[in-house]
C-alpha cells in the first residue's frame, strides 16, 4: 500500500502530468436519483465537488462530459462562480469549440452522445468516446462526482505515483475494511471472508481493500482495451492503491449530511485518528483520543462512529 505524502506531491513532473486528461462523467438521465450530479451536499452540487477537487489538485485539463444542458451550466457555474451573472454577449462569445469540446477559458464541456449516456452504458464507453477526441492524452484521470469527499491531495498524489512509475498502469482509490461479510445462499447466511470457528481479530488481520469509486487513473492503452484497472498482478507491481478517507466508503451517499455544512476540521482529525490506528492497531484508544491537539470528545465520537469501541483497546 502506498501512502501519499506532501513530499511526493511536490515531486510531480508537470511535463508528464500534462499528458493526463481529467474526465468527470455526468449524464443527465440518472435513474435512482434524478439529476443526481446536481444534488447538493453541504449546499454544493456533487458535480461542483468533483470540479473543485480537480482544480484544487491542479489538474490542468479537466472536462465534464454530459448530455444535459443543466449539468453543462452547473459545470460552468462551478468553474466560474459568477458565470450566471455574465450578461454581456461579449463574454459568452468567448466560447469556442475544439474537437467536440466547448471551451470557455479553462472550463471544458464534452457533448456526451446518447449512446454512452444510457442506463446500461458503462463508464468505459464514456471514457473511450472522450479519449477519441484527445489523441495526445496518455493518462486518463476519471473523477466520479458521486464521491464528494475525494481529497485533491489523494488525486494529485495518485497521479504523481502513476507518472513516476512506468510499471504502474493504474491507480485507484480504495479503503481498507475490517468488516466481516456474509452472503445469502438458498435462504441461509454464509460467512464470506472469514470462518465462524476462527473469527479474525482486527489486529491480526490486514483486512480487505474496497474500491471507493472516488477516482480511477489509468494509462490510455489500458482504457483502450476497455478497462480502468488491469488485473495482471496485485499491488504494487501493476495497480497501486491509495488509501482514501474511510468516510467515502463508510457512508453511502444517502447517509451524507445533505445540505448541512460539512465539519471539515472533524474530517481531518478523523483521518489522523484512523491512520494512527491502521499504523499501530494495538495503540490504546485512550492514547489516541488524548493525543495533542485532539479534542477529547471528537476522539471518542470517531471511535464510536467507526465501531472501534469496544473492540479497540
Ligand atoms: C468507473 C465505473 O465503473 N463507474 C461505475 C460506478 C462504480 O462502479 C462505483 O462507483 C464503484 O463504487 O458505479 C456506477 O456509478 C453505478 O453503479 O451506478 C456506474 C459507473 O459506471
Amino acid at each position: 500500500m502506498f501512502r501519499i505524502t506532501s513530499t511526493r506531491l511536490l515531486a510531480v513532473k508537470d511535463n508528464v502530468a500534462s499528458e493526463a486528461v481529467t474526465l468527470i462523467l455526468a449524464r443527465g438521465g440518472s435513474r435512482g436519483v434524478k439529476l443526481k450530479n446536481l444534488q447538493t451536499v453541504g449546499g454544493k452540487s456533487l458535480l461542483s465537488y468533483a470540479i473543485n477537487a480537480a482544480r484544487a489538485a491542479h489538474l490542468r485539463d479537466v472536462t465534464v462530459s454530459t448530455d444535459h444542458p443543466l449539468i453543462a451550466l452547473e459545470a460552468l457555474r462551478s468553474w466560474y462562480k459568477t458565470v450566471l451573472q455574465l450578461k454581456s454577449a461579449d463574454k459568452l462569445n468567448k466560447f469556442h469549440v475544439e474537437n467536440e469540446i466547448f471551451v470557455l477559458d479553462k472550463a471544458k464541456i464534452f457533448r456526451r452522445s446518447k449512446v454512452t449516456a444510457t442506463d446500461c452504458a458503462p463508464s468505459i464507453w464514456g471514457a473511450l468516446e472522450f479519449l477519441a477526441s484527445r489523441p495526445n492524452a496518455t493518462v486518463l484521470v476519471l473523477l466520479q462526482a458521486t464521491s464528494p469527499f475525494t481529497r485533491p491531495s489523494s488525486v494529485r498524489g495518485a497521479l504523481s505515483l502513476l507518472v513516476e512509475s512506468e510499471s504502474l498502469d493504474c491507480v485507484f482509490s480504495v479503503t481498507r475494511s475490517h468488516k466481516l461479510r456474509w452472503h445469502e445462499v438458498n435462504g441461509k447466511i454464509v460467512p464470506q471472508n472469514f470462518k465462524t470457528d476462527s473469527r479474525p481479530r482486527r489486529q491480526d488481520w490486514e483486512g480487505e481493500l474496497l474500491e471507493t469509486g472516488g477516482f480511477y487513473i489509468t494509462r490510455r492503452n489500458i482504457v483502450e482495451q476497455g478497462y480502468f484497472q488491469n488485473n495482471k498482478r496485485r499491488t504494487p507491481d501493476y495497480c497501486a492503491f491509495i488509501n482514501v478517507h474511510r468516510k467515502m466508503c463508510a457512508y453511502g451517499l444517502d447517509k451524507l449530511p445533505v445540505d448541512q455544512p460539512l465539519r471539515t476540521v472533524t474530517v481531518q482529525i478523523e483521518e489522523r485518528v484512523l491512520e494512527e490506528i491502521f499504523r499501530e492497531p494495538t495503540t490504546s484508544t485512550t492514547c489516541v483520543a488524548h493525543s495533542p491537539g485532539m479534542p477529547k470528545s471528537i476522539g471518542w465520537e470517531i471511535f464510536k462512529r467507526e465501531d472501534l469501541l469496544p473492540y479497540h483497546f
